[in-house]
Parts: C-alpha cells; structure tokens; sequence
C-alpha cells in the first residue's frame, strides 16, 4: 500500500521557486497498476522522486508497503525515460548493478540475473556495451535491472516515450505480464493517452503546479488479453481525452488572458477567460 498524506514539496525559496505539491494525499493499493497524466510541468515526476525517496518533501507523510519513507527503499525500483544506463558497463553489469549493491557478489549476480536476460530477449548480449544496442534493447536492460532486485513497487518515467510504435507496444505488453504476474505495484507517468489506457488499472490526471488530481478513472478491463482493440479501451482513451481537452482549452483562454493583460490580445473571450478546469464547462467552444 501506497499512502501519502498531506505531502508539500518546494523548489527553491526565491520569488521564482515552484510549490510543486502542496498538501496532497493519495492512496495506491497493492498490486495496483495506476497511471498518472497531465500537462508538462504539472509535477508528476516530482512525486515520483519524492515516493521513491530520492527528494524529501518539506512536510507530510509518505508510507510504502508499511514503511515510513525517508530515503531510497531497497523494494522500488525507478525506471528513467533516458534509460538510466551506465555506457561504461556492460548489460550484464548494468542489469546486476542493483544485486551488486545490495551486497552480491558479483557471479553470483550475474547467475542470477540470467532467466531475467532471457526473459527480455536479452540473453547472449551480456558482454554488449549500451551503445551497442538499440534503443528498445537499452530500455529492456533498464527493466531487467529495474526486476533483478525482486521489487514490490515499480515507479517509471515515462519509460518509452523514446521508442518506435512497435518496441514501444513490445515493452508494454513486458511490462503488463510481468505486472501481472509478479503482483507489482506500478506508477507509471505518460503522456500517451493510449499507453494510460491500456496499462493503467487506474488512471490519474492531474493539474499543476502544484500538482491536483482533475479525474479518477477506473479502468478495470486493463490487462484483458487484447484489450487494445476493444471497444472499452477506446471509451477509456475518449474518457482522458476529453478531460485533457478542456485543460488544453483552459491553457489557451489563460494565455489570452494573459495577452490582454499585456495590452496585446482585447478579445471577449479573453476578458472572461477561467482559471482553472472547473471553470470550463464541457460544451464551450
Ligand atoms: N530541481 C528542480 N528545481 C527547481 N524547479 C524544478 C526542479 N525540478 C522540477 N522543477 C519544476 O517543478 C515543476 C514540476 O516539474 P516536474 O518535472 O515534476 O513536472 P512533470 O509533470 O513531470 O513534467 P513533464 O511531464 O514535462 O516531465 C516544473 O515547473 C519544473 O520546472
């Protein structure tokens, strides 16, 4: 279980500094896939730094699986959307680094890690450098290192926003079984509408900053076999749309505030332009 409660988090402490949480709450219980969505810079890896221990926040509480957390948790593990690698190592290297650190010696490490490699398509690239893979073998050494170490909470950052359609769909559908399977929690932050339907169990979209969850959506066919050409995956995708079009619409009428407030732009619309999402009403134009 996942609980955080009245968490705040700021960025610097001059004029220009961001509030990035402020008191938020949220609970994601076990084994729970939820995705989290929502325009650039609302603050969504942010949390996810700040649930995987590596940004204290200023005030609030943060549980994972019973444990009060205030630094990195040897049970989450965090996959970057750069990857994460280290070009200096090589795949086998990379994905034992976890086991290494927790204290495995190194063959034994590297035994261990051998069913994951071949699991991932990986096996006989063990003495490949990064460069010498391509970028959805480099994304799948970043999941075998993210596995070896057994976590129970899987915290990713828009993990295949870099990949082609194709490497991209492998990987999620990776991802899904071995969710699945091994019971994982998973936060996973995207931009892709498609990737939050079809992985996310749960689907949170947010404003921000400082970030503020906008809609809930359950999502409980996520996983079905197929799922991605059925009817209920494409009203979940029509679902997030349509809550990230009114904040879309809501990002314009700000900005055309902003230029009437700036002497540029003295249109109607933009005398009345809301201020936030609950201002806009869904039929507007
Ligand atoms: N280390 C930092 N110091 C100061 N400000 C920061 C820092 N990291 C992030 N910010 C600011 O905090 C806000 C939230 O950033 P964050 O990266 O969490 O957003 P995000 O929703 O993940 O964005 P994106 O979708 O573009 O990755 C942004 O305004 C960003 O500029």
């Amino acid at each position: 279980m996942i609980e955080l409660t009245d968490v705040s988090l700021r960025y610097g402490e001059t004029a220009e500094s961001v509030q990035v949480l402020e008191r938020l709450s949220l609970t994601v219980p076990p084994g729970e896939r939820c995705v989290l969505i929502g325009p650039s810079g609302c603050g969504k890896s942010s949390l996810l730094q700040v649930l995987a221990g590596l940004i204290p926040p200023q005030a609030g509480k943060i549980n994972v699986g019973g444990q009060a957390i205030t630094g990195p948790r040897q049970q989450t593990s965090y996959i970057l959307q750069d990857f994460g690698l280290f070009p200096w190592k090589t795949v086998e290297e990379n994905v034992a680094l976890g086991l290494r650190i927790q204290g495995t010696g190194r063959s034994d490490a590297f035994r261990a890690i051998q069913p994951i490699l071949s699991r991932l398509g990986l096996a006989g690239m063990e003495k490949r450098y990064p460069r010498q893979l391509s970028g959805g073998q480099r994304q799948r050494v970043a999941v075998g290192r993210a596995l070896a170490t057994k976590p129970d909470l899987l915290l990713m950052d828009e993990p295949f926003s870099a990949l082609d359609a194709l490497t991209r769909e492998s990987l999620q559908n990776l991802i899904l079984e071995i969710a699945q399977r091994e019971g994982l929690t998973v936060l996973l932050v995207t931009h892709s509408i498609e990737e939050a339907a079809l992985l996310g169990q749960r689907i949170l979209i947010f404003d921000g900053p400082p970030l503020r969850l906008l809609d809930n959506i359950e999502n409980p066919c996520s996983g079905r076999p197929d799922y991605r050409r059925d009817r209920a995956f494409h009203e979940t995708c029509n679902r997030i749309r349509a809550v990230l079009d009114k904040l879309i619409k809501v990002g314009d009428l700000q900005q055309k505030r902003q230029n009437f407030c700036n002497g540029i732009d003295l249109g109607e619309d933009a005398r009345k332009a809301p201020f936030s999402a609950e201002e806009v009403s869904s039929d507007e134009p």
